[in-house]
């Protein structure tokens, strides 16, 4: 198969979809791998590394784009992206199609083929997810610290205290890898934490991890009023696979907050947990304030940390793509019902339940749509 790669386009997405050790797993196994020239750049992967790994390189994304079979990417295809798309293009990647209907569309009325890293699953957790879950998580307390300094516009204080000065309060709705991970860093600096879910299970879990560092409450909106009203710093960890993020977090409560807390949605990616976060920011300029609280909704908060981010996530993505390219797609989803449950547009229909539901519109089983003679409309 030939694999493209292009140069991530994003703000401030400095992450690539492949390295250099990754091109020798795919050319190993006989697949061709294009890459942009550049592409690995930010992530410390110079072109020649690429080249002695097996790669070719390509001076233009349009030509990256239309040689591969699959493209293998790290954040959804932005809209000057849509002109590359082609019946039969199969695309590997982070989608988040819940709130991004116009992708859906685009991806649908052009016949390709869209596996989403987010959905893909093995059984227990979300594999694909997993790896920038736990980056986010810790980032979210480390720039929440940073926004709650009064020089960077926060209400001025240090999360840890010191001696005879009270602790700052993080709440973090949704314990899940974000929530965990966003966690251990408020523990270890000291903080005083509150994890708020909805499952019994995971918040004996926590229970079992953190023991009295952290409290625990049940999600419902009483507890949620609570854990807002008294953190100095809210994060947002809740997902439900697919789905676009439930609004558990009212303007009422951010009203609640004290001038200078500082909310991070890391929920963002799939629409946010708080009602009134309005806009998905970037890296260049991450925060907004309203009703005296300073809001944090970057939906690629991995991309700041690259060098970190890229080995994490191509650790797990690249055995996938093995998959894909050594059976080919229908073989490959066959084979692995994980994988299977990755795919998210086929054939022009929608085949994950979760999405089809919040895109609204009918969910086809991934057999139908990829047995299924694609039309374009
Ligand atoms: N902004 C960014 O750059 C990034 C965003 N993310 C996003 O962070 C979000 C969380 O991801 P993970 O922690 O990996 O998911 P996860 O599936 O590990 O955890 C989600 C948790 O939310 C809980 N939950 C579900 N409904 C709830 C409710 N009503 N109240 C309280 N808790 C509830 C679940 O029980 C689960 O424990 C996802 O949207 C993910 O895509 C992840 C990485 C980077
Ligand atoms: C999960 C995701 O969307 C990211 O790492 O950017």
């Amino acid at each position: 198969m030939i694999i493209g790669i292009p140069k991530e386009i994003k703000n401030n997405e400095n992450r690539v979809a492949i390295t250099p050790a990754g091109v020798v797993s795919l050319v190993k196994e006989g697949h061709r791998v294009l890459v942009e020239a550049g592409a690995g750049l930010g992530s410390g992967f110079r072109d020649e590394e690429y080249e002695q790994a097996g790669a070719a390189l390509v001076r233009d994304a349009a030509e990256v784009w239309s040689a591969a079979e699959m493209i293998m990417k790290v954040k959804e295809p932005l809209e000057k992206e849509y002109a590359y798309f082609r019946p039969g293009l199969l695309l590997f990647t982070y989608l988040h199609l819940a709130p991004e209907p116009a992708l859906a569309a685009a991806l649908q009325q052009k016949g390709v083929a869209a596996v989403a890293y987010e959905t893909v699953t093995d059984g227990r957790s979300l594999p694909l997810l997993t790896p920038m879950s736990e980056v986010a998580g810790r980032m979210a307390v480390q720039l929440g610290a940073q926004f709650l300094q009064r020089n960077h516009g926060g209400q001025g204080i240090l999360l840890s205290g010191v001696p005879g000065v009270s602790r700052g309060k993080v709440s973090i709705i949704g314990g899940g890898v974000v929530g965990t991970n966003a966690a251990k860093l408020a523990v270890g600096l000291g903080a005083d934490v509150t994890i708020v879910d909805v499952s019994a299970d995971r918040l004996r879990q926590l229970d079992d991890i953190f023991g009295t560092q952290i409290h625990t409450l049940m999600s419902n909106p009483f507890n949620i009023a609570r854990a807002v009203a008294e953190a100095d710093l809210l994060i947002g960890a809740v997902l439900i696979p697919g789905a676009k993020a439930p609004k558990l977090v009212t303007e009422e409560m951010v009203r609640s907050m004290k001038s200078g807390s500082v909310i991070v949605d890391v929920a963002i990616d799939q629409g946010g947990i708080v009602e009134t976060i309005d806009r998905v920011t970037t890296h260049d300029h991450p925060v907004f304030e309203k009703h005296g609280v300073l809001h944090y909704s970057v939906a690629n908060m991995p991309g700041a940390v690259p060098k970190t981010s890229t080995l994490a996530l191509t650790n797990v993505t690249v055995p996938y793509a093995l998959q894909i390219a050594n059976k080919g797609l229908a073989a490959a989803l066959r084979e692995n019902s994980g994988l299977r449950d990755g795919l998210n547009i086929a054939g022009g229909a929608v085949t994950c339940e979760a999405v089809a539901k919040a895109l609204g519109q009918p969910y086809v089983l991934a057999e139908e749509a990829l047995s299924r003679t694609f039309v374009a409309r």
